[in-house]
């Protein structure tokens, strides 16, 4: 089964982190970066781009991919590949949708506790401006079994 794929977009300023509450779908009720599938026709960084307009109303200028996750969840054959996105610099109005509540978050006050529970495990990783790339096998929506994150060049 082929994986799918899909954008996750995390708007970094020096000392604060945009974030989204998940008003319907996956992940609902987590606090995450915006992001969604990829369609037909689009390139990955596309797409990315294009989630964040429509679940935030902003429109990222400087944007860089900086991680990508495979997440495998028991008993589903298809695995979630997830392109992680740095969002640097943007340019519009923040605002809520019917998907997302958008909210700034201090750096050392991110709502860990209703967010995925890998969040934990890689958002250090990310906040430190490196490149990573992992696996991540869950059982349903809240335990994780297994979690392989590699640090890349730091970027
Ligand atoms: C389009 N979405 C869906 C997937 N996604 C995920 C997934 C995720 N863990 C996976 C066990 C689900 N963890 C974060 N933080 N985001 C990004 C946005």
């Amino acid at each position: 089964v082929p994986n799918k794929v899909l954008t996750l977009v995390l708007i970094r300023e020096e000392y604060r982190i945009l974030l989204g509450m998940k008003k319907r779908g996956f992940g609902v009720n987590r606090w995450n970066g915006f992001g969604g599938k990829v369609e037909a026709g689009e390139t990955i960084a596309q797409g990315a781009k294009r989630e964040v307009e429509e679940e935030c109303g902003l429109t990222l200028t400087e944007f860089e991919e900086v991680g990508r996750i495979d997440f495998e969840f028991v008993g589903e054959p298809q695995i979630l590949e997830v392109h992680i996105f740095r969002g640097d610099k943007y340019e519009g109005e923040l605002q809520e949708t019917e998907e997302m509540r958008p909210e700034w978050f201090a750096l050392d006050a991110i709502p860990f506790h209703s967010m995925w529970p890998d969040d934990a495990y890689w958002f250090p990783i990310f906040l430190r401006g490196s490149k990573f790339k992992g696996y991540i096998k869950f059982e349903g929506h809240d335990k994780i079994l297994d979690c392989s994150l590699e640090e890349l060049e730091t970027t």
